[in-house]
Protein backbone atom coordinates (compact mmCIF):
# COMPACT_ATOMS: atom_id res chain seq x y z
CA UNK A 1 0.00 0.00 0.00
CA UNK A 2 1.34 3.32 -0.95
CA UNK A 3 2.40 5.59 1.90
CA UNK A 4 -0.87 8.12 0.85
CA UNK A 5 -3.16 5.65 0.52
CA UNK A 6 -1.79 3.99 4.20
CA UNK A 7 -2.60 8.05 5.65
CA UNK A 8 -6.21 7.63 3.65
CA UNK A 9 -7.46 4.59 4.94
CA UNK A 10 -5.99 6.00 8.90
CA UNK A 11 -7.89 8.99 8.51
CA UNK A 12 -11.41 7.21 7.58
CA UNK A 13 -10.96 5.27 10.52
CA UNK A 14 -10.50 8.27 12.56
CA UNK A 15 -12.47 11.02 13.93
CA UNK A 16 -11.58 14.06 12.25
CA UNK A 17 -8.69 16.04 14.26
CA UNK A 18 -10.52 19.39 16.61
CA UNK A 19 -8.62 22.03 17.73
CA UNK A 20 -9.07 20.74 20.97
CA UNK A 21 -7.05 17.63 22.15
CA UNK A 22 -9.21 14.53 21.56
CA UNK A 23 -6.52 12.06 23.59
CA UNK A 24 -3.79 9.83 22.83
CA UNK A 25 -5.38 7.26 20.48
CA UNK A 26 -3.56 5.15 17.71
CA UNK A 27 -6.49 5.81 15.35
CA UNK A 28 -5.95 9.34 15.52
CA UNK A 29 -2.20 8.83 14.99
CA UNK A 30 -1.87 9.46 11.53
CA UNK A 31 -4.29 12.43 11.34
CA UNK A 32 -2.08 15.21 11.82
CA UNK A 33 -1.88 18.31 9.50
CA UNK A 34 1.59 18.71 10.00
CA UNK A 35 3.47 18.36 6.65
CA UNK A 36 6.99 16.80 6.93
CA UNK A 37 9.24 19.73 7.07
CA UNK A 38 11.33 19.24 10.05
CA UNK A 39 14.54 17.43 11.69
CA UNK A 40 13.60 15.17 14.16
CA UNK A 41 16.64 13.47 16.61
CA UNK A 42 15.93 10.32 18.14
CA UNK A 43 19.35 9.43 21.11
CA UNK A 44 18.65 5.90 22.01
CA UNK A 45 17.65 5.21 18.65
CA UNK A 46 18.76 1.20 18.88
CA UNK A 47 16.71 0.61 22.24
CA UNK A 48 13.59 -0.91 22.75
CA UNK A 49 11.70 2.11 22.47
CA UNK A 50 14.14 4.25 20.28
CA UNK A 51 13.50 0.99 17.11
CA UNK A 52 9.67 1.47 17.18
CA UNK A 53 8.93 4.75 17.77
CA UNK A 54 11.48 5.89 14.59
CA UNK A 55 9.52 3.10 13.01
CA UNK A 56 6.12 5.22 13.93
CA UNK A 57 7.95 8.60 13.37
CA UNK A 58 9.05 7.62 10.06
CA UNK A 59 5.49 6.26 9.07
CA UNK A 60 3.81 9.39 10.45
CA UNK A 61 4.95 11.48 7.26
CA UNK A 62 5.67 14.45 9.64
CA UNK A 63 9.30 13.89 9.48
CA UNK A 64 11.08 15.67 6.86
CA UNK A 65 14.61 14.34 7.98
CA UNK A 66 14.48 11.43 10.49
CA UNK A 67 17.96 11.01 12.06
CA UNK A 68 18.95 8.19 14.43
CA UNK A 69 21.87 8.42 17.76
CA UNK A 70 23.02 6.01 19.81
CA UNK A 71 26.23 4.14 21.32
CA UNK A 72 25.46 0.69 19.12
CA UNK A 73 23.36 -0.48 16.06
CA UNK A 74 21.81 2.69 14.77
CA UNK A 75 23.71 2.38 10.80
CA UNK A 76 21.70 -0.76 10.90
CA UNK A 77 17.84 0.59 12.56
CA UNK A 78 18.57 3.42 9.68
CA UNK A 79 19.40 1.16 6.95
CA UNK A 80 16.03 -0.78 7.83
CA UNK A 81 13.18 2.16 8.57
CA UNK A 82 14.58 3.74 5.54
CA UNK A 83 13.28 1.28 3.16
CA UNK A 84 9.11 2.17 4.28
CA UNK A 85 8.11 4.17 1.80
CA UNK A 86 6.71 7.00 3.54
CA UNK A 87 8.00 10.45 3.50
CA UNK A 88 11.22 12.10 4.93
CA UNK A 89 14.89 10.59 4.67
CA UNK A 90 16.50 8.39 7.61
CA UNK A 91 20.34 8.96 8.70
CA UNK A 92 22.01 6.85 11.58
CA UNK A 93 24.94 7.86 13.63
CA UNK A 94 26.30 6.05 16.04
CA UNK A 95 29.00 6.91 19.01
CA UNK A 96 30.53 10.29 20.72
CA UNK A 97 32.04 11.21 17.76
CA UNK A 98 28.59 11.49 15.52
CA UNK A 99 26.43 12.76 17.89
CA UNK A 100 26.99 16.15 16.68
CA UNK A 101 26.13 15.73 13.33
CA UNK A 102 22.76 13.70 14.68
CA UNK A 103 21.69 16.68 16.08
CA UNK A 104 22.75 19.27 14.30
CA UNK A 105 19.75 21.96 13.08
CA UNK A 106 17.11 19.47 15.02
CA UNK A 107 13.82 20.86 15.52
CA UNK A 108 12.90 17.92 17.56
CA UNK A 109 14.89 15.85 20.24
CA UNK A 110 13.36 12.55 21.39
CA UNK A 111 15.66 11.33 24.26
CA UNK A 112 14.69 7.52 25.25
CA UNK A 113 18.85 6.86 25.72
CA UNK A 114 19.54 5.12 29.06
CA UNK A 115 18.69 1.77 30.83
CA UNK A 116 15.34 0.71 31.81
CA UNK A 117 13.68 -1.35 35.03
CA UNK A 118 13.95 -5.03 36.07
CA UNK A 119 11.57 -6.45 38.67
CA UNK A 120 12.04 -5.01 42.44
CA UNK A 121 13.57 -1.76 41.14
CA UNK A 122 11.79 2.00 41.47
CA UNK A 123 12.21 4.24 38.29
CA UNK A 124 14.56 6.39 40.98
CA UNK A 125 16.86 3.31 41.42
CA UNK A 126 17.98 4.28 37.83
CA UNK A 127 19.35 7.62 38.56
CA UNK A 128 22.36 6.38 39.37
CA UNK A 129 22.89 5.55 35.56
CA UNK A 130 20.49 7.76 33.44
CA UNK A 131 21.56 11.11 34.98
CA UNK A 132 25.17 11.24 33.36
CA UNK A 133 23.64 10.10 30.29
CA UNK A 134 20.96 12.63 30.25
CA UNK A 135 23.44 15.05 31.66
CA UNK A 136 25.99 14.18 28.58
CA UNK A 137 23.45 14.30 25.68
CA UNK A 138 22.32 17.75 27.42
CA UNK A 139 25.90 19.09 27.25
CA UNK A 140 25.91 18.36 23.62
CA UNK A 141 22.47 19.33 22.62
CA UNK A 142 23.43 22.88 23.68
CA UNK A 143 25.74 23.32 21.17
CA UNK A 144 24.79 21.19 18.72
CA UNK A 145 21.04 21.92 18.39
CA UNK A 146 19.87 24.48 21.43
CA UNK A 147 16.58 25.99 19.66
CA UNK A 148 15.25 22.10 19.07
CA UNK A 149 12.36 20.92 21.54
CA UNK A 150 12.98 18.36 24.22
CA UNK A 151 11.13 15.49 24.68
CA UNK A 152 12.44 13.74 27.59
CA UNK A 153 11.40 9.94 28.03
CA UNK A 154 14.38 8.46 29.98
CA UNK A 155 13.81 7.76 33.57
CA UNK A 156 13.61 8.85 36.19
CA UNK A 157 11.56 11.43 34.18
CA UNK A 158 10.87 13.60 37.33
CA UNK A 159 14.70 14.04 37.61
CA UNK A 160 16.44 13.77 34.43
CA UNK A 161 14.18 16.71 32.94
CA UNK A 162 15.66 19.18 35.66
CA UNK A 163 18.91 17.95 35.11
CA UNK A 164 17.94 18.65 31.64
CA UNK A 165 17.09 22.50 32.59
CA UNK A 166 19.89 22.74 34.27
CA UNK A 167 22.98 21.80 32.09
CA UNK A 168 20.83 23.97 29.74
CA UNK A 169 20.43 26.24 31.96
CA UNK A 170 24.54 26.54 32.75
CA UNK A 171 25.10 26.81 29.22
CA UNK A 172 22.65 30.29 28.84
CA UNK A 173 20.51 28.48 25.90
CA UNK A 174 17.16 27.30 28.38
CA UNK A 175 13.79 28.17 27.06
CA UNK A 176 11.20 26.54 29.68
CA UNK A 177 8.98 26.31 26.22
CA UNK A 178 11.02 23.45 24.56
CA UNK A 179 11.79 21.12 27.11
CA UNK A 180 8.91 18.50 28.17
CA UNK A 181 9.10 15.39 29.78
CA UNK A 182 7.25 12.83 28.48
CA UNK A 183 4.21 11.42 30.23
CA UNK A 184 1.45 10.65 27.23
CA UNK A 185 2.24 6.63 28.63
CA UNK A 186 0.54 7.76 31.51
CA UNK A 187 -2.80 9.21 29.42
CA UNK A 188 -2.67 6.32 26.96
CA UNK A 189 -2.89 3.97 30.33
CA UNK A 190 -5.31 6.10 31.76
CA UNK A 191 -7.99 6.12 28.71
CA UNK A 192 -7.27 2.54 28.38
CA UNK A 193 -8.51 1.37 31.51
CA UNK A 194 -11.08 3.79 31.86
CA UNK A 195 -12.71 2.40 28.40
CA UNK A 196 -12.63 -1.31 29.80
CA UNK A 197 -13.91 -0.39 33.42
CA UNK A 198 -16.75 1.95 31.93
CA UNK A 199 -17.55 0.29 28.24
CA UNK A 200 -16.73 3.67 26.72
CA UNK A 201 -15.15 4.09 23.25
CA UNK A 202 -11.69 4.75 23.86
CA UNK A 203 -11.10 6.87 20.76
CA UNK A 204 -14.05 9.10 22.26
CA UNK A 205 -12.44 9.43 25.75
CA UNK A 206 -9.65 12.66 26.94
CA UNK A 207 -7.95 12.12 30.41
CA UNK A 208 -6.08 14.06 31.88
CA UNK A 209 -3.25 13.10 33.92
CA UNK A 210 -1.40 15.57 35.94
CA UNK A 211 1.57 15.50 38.30
CA UNK A 212 4.85 13.54 37.68
CA UNK A 213 5.78 10.08 36.19
CA UNK A 214 6.30 7.67 38.89
CA UNK A 215 3.92 5.50 41.29
CA UNK A 216 1.52 8.18 42.74
CA UNK A 217 3.06 11.06 41.31
CA UNK A 218 1.09 10.29 38.30
CA UNK A 219 -2.27 11.49 39.19
CA UNK A 220 -5.61 10.68 36.77
CA UNK A 221 -8.08 13.61 37.09
CA UNK A 222 -10.98 10.90 37.22
CA UNK A 223 -13.57 13.10 38.42
CA UNK A 224 -12.92 15.41 35.17
CA UNK A 225 -13.92 12.32 32.52
CA UNK A 226 -16.87 13.64 30.48
CA UNK A 227 -19.88 10.92 30.97
CA UNK A 228 -18.21 8.19 33.22
CA UNK A 229 -19.86 6.80 36.91
CA UNK A 230 -16.92 5.20 38.98
CA UNK A 231 -17.74 3.87 42.12
CA UNK A 232 -15.31 4.76 45.27
CA UNK A 233 -13.77 1.21 44.75
CA UNK A 234 -12.96 1.74 41.04
CA UNK A 235 -11.95 5.08 41.48
CA UNK A 236 -9.18 3.77 43.96
CA UNK A 237 -8.04 0.65 41.75
CA UNK A 238 -7.81 3.02 38.57
CA UNK A 239 -5.95 5.07 39.82
CA UNK A 240 -3.61 2.61 41.39
CA UNK A 241 -3.48 0.79 38.32
CA UNK A 242 -2.58 3.59 36.34
CA UNK A 243 0.17 4.97 38.78
CA UNK A 244 1.80 1.56 38.36
CA UNK A 245 1.21 0.48 35.12
CA UNK A 246 4.85 0.30 34.31
CA UNK A 247 5.12 -1.91 36.95
CA UNK A 248 2.60 -4.18 35.74
CA UNK A 249 4.55 -4.08 32.11
CA UNK A 250 8.23 -5.08 33.86
CA UNK A 251 6.35 -7.86 36.10
CA UNK A 252 5.54 -9.78 33.09
CA UNK A 253 8.56 -8.42 31.17
CA UNK A 254 10.09 -10.84 33.86
CA UNK A 255 13.51 -8.88 33.34
CA UNK A 256 13.79 -8.32 29.68
CA UNK A 257 12.69 -4.59 30.48
CA UNK A 258 10.69 -2.48 30.97
CA UNK A 259 7.32 -0.86 28.42
CA UNK A 260 8.42 -0.24 24.61
CA UNK A 261 5.86 -0.43 22.44
CA UNK A 262 3.44 1.13 24.40
CA UNK A 263 5.95 3.86 24.85
CA UNK A 264 6.86 4.06 20.95
CA UNK A 265 3.69 4.46 20.30
CA UNK A 266 3.25 7.44 23.12
CA UNK A 267 6.30 8.74 22.42
CA UNK A 268 5.73 8.87 18.55
CA UNK A 269 2.42 10.45 18.91
CA UNK A 270 3.64 13.09 21.47
CA UNK A 271 6.38 14.18 19.22
CA UNK A 272 3.85 14.80 16.02
CA UNK A 273 1.73 16.73 18.73
CA UNK A 274 4.97 18.95 18.94
CA UNK A 275 5.44 18.98 15.48
CA UNK A 276 1.72 20.01 14.59
CA UNK A 277 2.21 23.11 16.89
CA UNK A 278 5.77 23.79 15.42
CA UNK A 279 4.34 24.06 12.74
CA UNK A 280 1.10 25.82 13.02
CA UNK A 281 -1.77 23.75 13.76
CA UNK A 282 -3.55 25.57 16.34
CA UNK A 283 -5.08 23.93 19.58
CA UNK A 284 -2.86 21.13 20.03
CA UNK A 285 -3.31 20.61 24.07
CA UNK A 286 -1.32 17.46 25.36
CA UNK A 287 -0.40 16.77 29.01
CA UNK A 288 3.40 16.65 29.51
CA UNK A 289 5.75 17.92 32.31
CA UNK A 290 6.90 20.87 32.09
CA UNK A 291 8.45 23.95 34.16
CA UNK A 292 5.17 24.90 36.15
CA UNK A 293 4.26 27.40 38.70
CA UNK A 294 0.65 25.28 39.41
CA UNK A 295 2.06 23.82 42.57
CA UNK A 296 5.45 24.23 44.84
CA UNK A 297 7.02 21.37 41.95
CA UNK A 298 9.38 23.25 39.84
CA UNK A 299 7.97 21.07 37.53
CA UNK A 300 4.25 19.73 37.15
CA UNK A 301 2.24 17.53 34.47
CA UNK A 302 -0.61 19.69 33.11
CA UNK A 303 -1.74 19.86 30.04
CA UNK A 304 0.03 22.36 27.74
CA UNK A 305 -1.04 24.23 24.48
CA UNK A 306 1.76 23.56 21.87
CA UNK A 307 2.62 26.08 19.57
CA UNK A 308 5.04 27.41 16.83
CA UNK A 309 7.57 27.82 19.97
CA UNK A 310 7.24 24.73 21.88
CA UNK A 311 4.76 24.97 25.06
CA UNK A 312 2.48 28.15 24.27
CA UNK A 313 0.32 27.56 27.78
CA UNK A 314 0.81 25.80 30.77
CA UNK A 315 -3.15 25.25 31.57
CA UNK A 316 -4.38 24.83 35.27
CA UNK A 317 -5.49 21.08 36.22
CA UNK A 318 -9.38 22.35 37.11
CA UNK A 319 -11.42 21.27 39.93
CA UNK A 320 -10.17 18.44 42.07
CA UNK A 321 -12.24 15.95 44.04
CA UNK A 322 -11.22 15.45 47.43
CA UNK A 323 -9.74 11.96 46.27
CA UNK A 324 -7.44 13.96 43.61
CA UNK A 325 -7.03 17.00 45.66
CA UNK A 326 -5.17 14.47 48.65
CA UNK A 327 -3.27 13.38 45.76
CA UNK A 328 -1.80 16.63 44.73
CA UNK A 329 -1.23 17.66 48.46
CA UNK A 330 0.28 14.14 49.36
CA UNK A 331 2.70 13.64 46.00
CA UNK A 332 4.02 17.87 45.56
CA UNK A 333 6.47 16.84 48.30
CA UNK A 334 7.85 14.37 46.66
CA UNK A 335 8.06 15.80 43.26
CA UNK A 336 10.08 19.19 44.76
CA UNK A 337 12.79 16.03 46.14
CA UNK A 338 12.56 14.38 42.82
CA UNK A 339 13.61 17.63 40.83
CA UNK A 340 16.29 18.86 43.94
CA UNK A 341 17.83 15.42 43.68
CA UNK A 342 18.02 16.18 39.49
CA UNK A 343 19.61 19.95 40.22
CA UNK A 344 22.03 18.55 42.91
CA UNK A 345 23.36 16.19 40.51
CA UNK A 346 24.13 18.48 38.04
CA UNK A 347 25.70 21.25 40.51
CA UNK A 348 28.13 18.29 41.79
CA UNK A 349 29.05 16.83 38.17
N1 LIG B 1 8.69 8.27 30.10
C1 LIG B 1 8.10 7.09 30.03
O1 LIG B 1 6.86 7.00 30.08
C2 LIG B 1 8.91 5.84 29.87
C3 LIG B 1 10.27 5.87 30.03
N2 LIG B 1 11.02 4.74 29.86
C4 LIG B 1 12.47 4.85 30.01
O2 LIG B 1 13.10 4.95 28.74
C5 LIG B 1 14.47 4.54 28.84
C6 LIG B 1 14.83 3.61 27.68
O3 LIG B 1 14.12 2.40 27.79
P1 LIG B 1 14.35 1.19 26.74
O4 LIG B 1 14.31 1.71 25.36
O5 LIG B 1 13.45 0.10 27.15
O6 LIG B 1 15.86 0.80 27.10
P2 LIG B 1 16.93 0.04 26.15
O7 LIG B 1 18.04 -0.38 27.04
O8 LIG B 1 16.25 -0.98 25.33
O9 LIG B 1 17.41 1.19 25.17
C7 LIG B 1 18.15 2.30 25.60
C8 LIG B 1 19.06 2.71 24.50
O10 LIG B 1 19.79 3.86 24.95
C9 LIG B 1 21.08 3.76 24.39
N3 LIG B 1 22.00 4.65 25.10
C10 LIG B 1 22.60 4.48 26.29
N4 LIG B 1 23.39 5.54 26.56
C11 LIG B 1 23.29 6.38 25.51
C12 LIG B 1 23.86 7.64 25.19
N5 LIG B 1 24.73 8.24 26.00
N6 LIG B 1 23.53 8.22 24.02
C13 LIG B 1 22.66 7.60 23.18
N7 LIG B 1 22.08 6.42 23.43
C14 LIG B 1 22.41 5.81 24.58
C15 LIG B 1 21.44 2.28 24.52
O11 LIG B 1 22.52 1.93 23.67
C16 LIG B 1 20.12 1.64 24.14
O12 LIG B 1 20.07 1.37 22.75
C17 LIG B 1 14.60 3.92 30.23
O13 LIG B 1 15.22 4.84 31.09
C18 LIG B 1 13.17 3.67 30.64
O14 LIG B 1 13.00 3.65 32.05
C19 LIG B 1 10.44 3.55 29.51
C20 LIG B 1 9.08 3.48 29.33
C21 LIG B 1 8.20 4.60 29.53
O1 LIG C 1 7.88 1.54 34.41
C1 LIG C 1 8.96 1.83 33.86
O2 LIG C 1 10.07 1.71 34.39
C2 LIG C 1 8.89 2.42 32.48
C3 LIG C 1 7.93 3.52 32.51
O3 LIG C 1 8.23 4.63 32.87
C4 LIG C 1 6.53 3.20 32.25
O4 LIG C 1 6.22 2.12 31.71
O5 LIG C 1 5.68 4.03 32.58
Amino acid sequence: MSAVARIQLASKVAAPMASKALGVSSSRFFTGTARAQNKVTVVGAAGGIGQPMSLLLKLSGKVEHLSLFDIVNTPGVAADISHCNSKGKVTGHKGAEEMATALDGADVVVIPAGVPRKPGMTRDDLFNTNASIVKGIAEQCSKSCPKACFLIISNPVNSTVPIFADVLKANGVYNPQKLMGVTTLDVCRAQTFIAENQGMDVDKLDVTVIGGHAGTTIMPLLSQVEGAKFSDEDIKALTHRIQFGGDEVVQAKDGAGSATLSMAHAGAYFAGKVLDGLNGVEGVTECAFVESDLTEAPFFASPCTLGKDGVSKVHGFGNLSSFEQALVDDNVPALVKMAQKGSDFVKNN
